[in-house]
């Protein structure tokens, strides 16, 4: 029997089939999101249930329930409408919504996740209307403890938290970062076969440092300046502890958060609690398998490019790290990759001889390499640096203009321009200029979906460099293979798994179309399950002497998919007990 829930337990009959344990009924079971069937509940359950009456007399299947509400759906008037509509549908009826959701996925994945959850984020407080995932703060952190035992969900296994500090390209955000933790988690659950039971998305108000949020009146997060320093230490080590303490199991994804302490909570906790940076380790990974796509489109390797990396936050550094990586794997020495990687913040290159934060030490150049360069200038790297592959992840849309896109063309056959910062005002160029700037030669993709361009009667595919296709098969490979830690190694597998499935099923494109999320994904995790047992993290041991077809069996078998399970009421059980 597994524990599931306060509320309920997932059992098996004795033919095998699976049935839920009921421990609520009544109206309440009406208004739990994770049991809730309504218009699906059948006339035997709902007189045992105690449910008769509390519904319309006519009983649907699922299927008519998708229709019903996506046809509500299409009625709402714009994308925040529908991301409301979507939202609000999840907090009644999660089987339903994340049914409709993986029939269309393509359509809803810009509606649930960037960039409509970016204007939901900016909108929190206002769009509020019921409660969803944990709200750690200031006020009630050094109960920690009791927080997580408040949580009705008795084995969580995924998290995605995030202190707000660095929304996609939005900066601070302050309470409503927790749209993005909501967010990720749905793609964890239809792409990455993570159950919504087991899933719990966090919200750590440390405050924020914007006061037109403080002082806005509707405003619902804390209202006083960030902790720094110990202060938010002991912030988010309360928070490490008590997940510890009730979900052992649980990998946490650190989401969102600003330059310095994105990297200092992934050092200070991957090894205590398995847990990854996504907008370190899962954007560096996906812009390393598009940037490794790109190169067998142009024919060559990632060994003869030289790339720019525009902006040195979590995202640009983590790039820097992958492209690093993939180099190495290509036999260049640390010298070479030097001469070949260079790495911009706002005041320019990153080099050897100039001051900086000290995360971004490693990114710099040597003095030596860029001495003679007129300008350290983004137009000066890419002309006098001999750029054939520039990076987008500096949030500042429209940063990549004409004469720096018409550069690297100048400098390859087949420039590489990947305008990377979320949501789409943050792009640093728009697809069709870097098209048209470079006469259709660009390969080109974006983190925010953007439509196809036709130029000069071809159709130019935009893939979605997003890490969506790299984080939900990572942390689904580390809940399967209940990794104690999750190494650089894990993270490079799921590049190459990417890169690997898009030429074999995309070939011609540097990332799948998003209607094929759940297969990149599932490759992804089988990829990143293995390098978990070959790294020895992997704790689980059903899967340690599994071979590639057991492993992918395994996952197979373990990916949640949403459908109804029949109802029996768990001995006990009365008749709106909670
Ligand atoms: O959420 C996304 O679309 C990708 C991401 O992590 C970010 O931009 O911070
Ligand atoms: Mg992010």
């Amino acid at each position: 029997m597994a524990r599931i829930s306060r509320y309920y337990d997932v059992n098996r009959d004795e033919d095998g089939h699976r049935y839920i344990d009921v421990k609520v009924t009544g109206f309440p079971l009406l208004h739990l999101p994770l049991l809730n069937k309504a218009t699906a509940f059948t006339d035997g359950e709902r007189q045992r249930l105690g449910l008769e009456g509390l519904l319309p007399p006519g009983v649907s299947s699922l299927d008519e329930q998708k229709h019903r509400s996506y046809l509500r759906f299409r009625q709402q008037s714009s994308p925040l409408e529908k991301h409301a509509y979507l939202r609000a549908l999840q907090d009644q009826n999660e089987i339903l919504y994340f049914a409709m959701l993986e029939d269309h996925l393509e359509e809803m994945l810009p509606i649930i996740y960037t960039p409509t959850v970016g204007e939901a984020v900016q909108q929190f407080s206002r769009l509020y209307r019921s409660p969803r995932g944990l709200a750690v703060s200031t006020r009630n952190v050094l109960r920690a403890p009791q927080l997580l035992q408040n949580v009705h969900q008795e084995d969580v296994r995924m998290i995605v938290a995030t202190d707000s500090s660095a929304i996609l390209g939005i900066g601070d955000q302050g309470f409503g970062g927790m749209a993005i933790s909501i967010g990720k988690l749905s793609l964890y659950t239809v792409a990455g076969g993570v159950g919504p039971d087991k899933t719990l998305p966090v919200e750590l108000d440390v405050g924020t440092n914007r006061q037109d949020l403080i002082e806005d009146p509707l405003y619902i997060g804390e209202r006083h300046a960030r902790l720094t320093g110990k202060a938010y230490d002991d912030f988010i080590d309360a928070f490490v502890r008590a997940v510890q303490d009730r979900y052992p199991k649980a990998i946490i994804q650190w989401e969102d958060f600003s330059k310095d302490a994105a990297f200092h909570v992934l050092e200070r906790y991957r090894k205590v609690v398995p847990s990854f940076n996504d907008d370190i380790q899962g954007t560096g990974a996906v812009t390393l398998a598009g940037v490794l796509r790109a190169c067998a489109l142009k024919g060559e390797a990632l060994r003869d490019q030289v790339v720019a990396i525009h902006g040195a936050g979590a995202g640009g550094a983590g790039v820097a790290a992958a492209i690093r990586e993939g180099m190495r794997r290509e036999g260049l020495t640390e010298d070479e990759i030097a001469a070949r990687v260079f790495v911009l913040d706002s005041r320019g290159l990153l080099t050897s001889d100039r001051a900086m934060e000290d995360y971004k030490r490693p990114l710099a150049t040597p003095a030596a390499v860029a001495a003679a360069w007129s300008g350290k200038d983004l137009l000066s790297v890419v002309r006098e640096g001999r750029v054939t592959v520039l990076l987008g992840l500096s949030g500042q849309g429209g940063i990549f203009s004409e004469p720096v896109v018409r550069a690297v063309g100048a400098n390859t056959e087949r420039p590489v321009v990947f305008p990377l910062s979320n949501p789409t005002a943050n792009t640093e160029a728009l697809p069709e200029d870097v098209l048209r700037w470079t006469d259709g030669r660009a390969i080109v993709a974006t983190g925010s979906p953007f439509p196809d361009v036709e130029w000069d009667g071809m159709n130019h595919q935009i893939g979605q460099g997003n890490n969506a296709f790299i984080f939900p098969g990572l942390g689904f490979a580390a809940v399967l293979t209940r990794a104690a830690e999750i190494t650089d190694a894990m993270v490079t597998a799921a590049a190459y798994a990417l890169a690997e499935y898009t030429a074999q099923a995309w070939p011609g494109r540097t990332y799948p179309p998003t209607r094929a999320l759940r297969a990149a994904s599932r490759r992804v995790a089988l990829r990143v399950a293995r390098q978990a047992i070959d790294d020895g993290v992997a704790r689980e041991e059903k899967v340690r002497h599994l071979d590639d077809a057991g492993l992918e069996a395994f996952i197979e078998r373990r990916f949640w998919l949403p459908k109804y399970l029949p109802y029996r009421t768990a001995p006990g059980a009365s008749p709106d007990a909670t």
